[in-house]
């Protein structure tokens, strides 16, 4: 079969390895001649994976047309915020009876929809033929072949079958899954709370700290995936706590990285500049927020990653604000419980 990967950062690449070691032929597409070149002729990728050795099968170019021309399975691995704006002009090439696959996790913050929902729109594809992978998925671990389960979930079992079909290998296990609301929300919302656990991490707390926020998080996530209509069961698979326990254990995640830097006391400018590669969690926890007041939910932790990015929140109030909240039963359901007002006002 033949497949294109569309973004050639850590994942995009990666996730080109993975289809290649799964039987399909590759053609990753990029904005870099160079990027491009060095796969083609090097089969590498220094910027995003140094060291790695990519597949024969993988080749790379810089023109859509010639990427899109025949592929079956089409998956998009670029900044989630840029997406709209990278595909719009990639529409004519897509062969018409193309899968498209978002590897993406990040919720428009232009318009809070799920990514799945954004290429529909901007290629003019059926949800019938849209599949979102999502997981515990650490691009330079599976690069490396370290075994990993992962989740397809698509609104059509055949789409879901095809596309696991296309990525499994003997190091990469698929699971379909029809639920693309929780597993869609489950990879975007995991980064908000990554990066909360590096920021209580970056002040210096412990695993206690960790473990409650990992937990709280997932209640959240939950709670915001229901009211939207997943099925519960999603959150407690591999999509939910099983991203959440990678992303937020790991300092290979970037939005865990950028969390400590940020508890640590840098700057929001100062944390980007120092961390490698798209934290996607940083613009979508605005959109989740957005996303979860539209349905009435209460999101704390996510509400207070928003207040310290936006420096409305002093880094150092963060846990004692969460903290202060009214108590109430421990379950998914609850009442709307904001963050005080006074330590959410504006810093001076
Ligand atoms: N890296 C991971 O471990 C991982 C795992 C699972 C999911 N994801 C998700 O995959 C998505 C992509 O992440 P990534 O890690 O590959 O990011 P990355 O920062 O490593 O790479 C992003 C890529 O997008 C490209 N890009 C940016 N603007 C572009 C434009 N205008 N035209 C063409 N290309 C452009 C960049 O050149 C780069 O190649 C994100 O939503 C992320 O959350 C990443
Ligand atoms: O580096 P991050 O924080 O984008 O996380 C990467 C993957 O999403 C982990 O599953």
């Amino acid at each position: 079969m033949r497949a294109a990967v569309l973004g050639t950062g850590s994942w995009g690449t990666t996730f080109a390895a993975v289809l290649a070691d799964a039987g399909c032929d590759v053609t990753l597409w990029g904005r870099s001649e160079e990027v491009c070149r060095a796969v083609r002729e090097e089969h590498r990728n220094e910027a995003y994976l140094p060291g790695v050795e990519l597949p024969a099968r993988v080749t790379a170019t810089t023109d859509g047309a010639a990427a899109l021309r025949g592929a079956r399975v089409v998956a998009v691995a670029v900044p989630a915020q840029s997406a709209r704006m990278i595909l719009a002009p990639l529409r004519e090439h897509l062969e018409p009876d193309a899968v498209v696959v978002s590897l993406m996790k990040g919720v428009e913050l232009s318009s809070d929809r799920r990514m799945s929902e954004v290429l529909q729109e901007v290629l003019g594809v059926p949800a019938a033929r849209v599949a979102v992978v999502s997981g515990p998925n650490l691009a330079r671990e599976i690069a490396e072949r370290h075994p990993t389960a992962t989740v397809v979930a698509s609104s059509d079992p055949d789409t879901a079958r095809l596309v696991a079909a296309a990525c499994a290998s003997p190091s990469f296990r698929p699971y379909t899954n029809a639920d693309v609301v929780g597993v869609e929300l489950c990879g975007a919302v995991k980064n908000v709370i990554a990066l909360a656990v590096g920021i209580a991490q970056g002040q210096g707390y412990g695993h206690n700290t960790t473990a409650t926020i990992i937990t709280r998080g997932l209640v959240e996530i939950t709670r915001l995936g229901l009211a939207l209509g997943a099925e519960a069961e999603t959150f407690a698979g591999l999509a939910g706590m099983g991203d959440l326990v990678a992303t937020c254990a790991s300092p290979l995640s970037r939005n865990h990285s950028l969390g400590v830097q940020i508890g640590r006391g840098l700057t929001l400018d100062r944390a980007l500049a120092a961390t490698r590669g798209t934290a996607e969690g940083v613009k979508s926890s605005t959109s989740v927020l957005e996303l979860a007041r539209t349905v009435g939910v209460d999101m704390p932790i996510t509400e207070a990653v928003v207040e310290v990015l936006a420096g409305r929140l002093p880094v150092e109030e963060m846990a004692a604000a969460l903290l202060a909240r009214p108590h109430r039963a421990e379950g998914v359901e609850g009442a709307h419980e904001p963050l005080p007002r006074p330590l959410a006002e504006p810093a001076v």
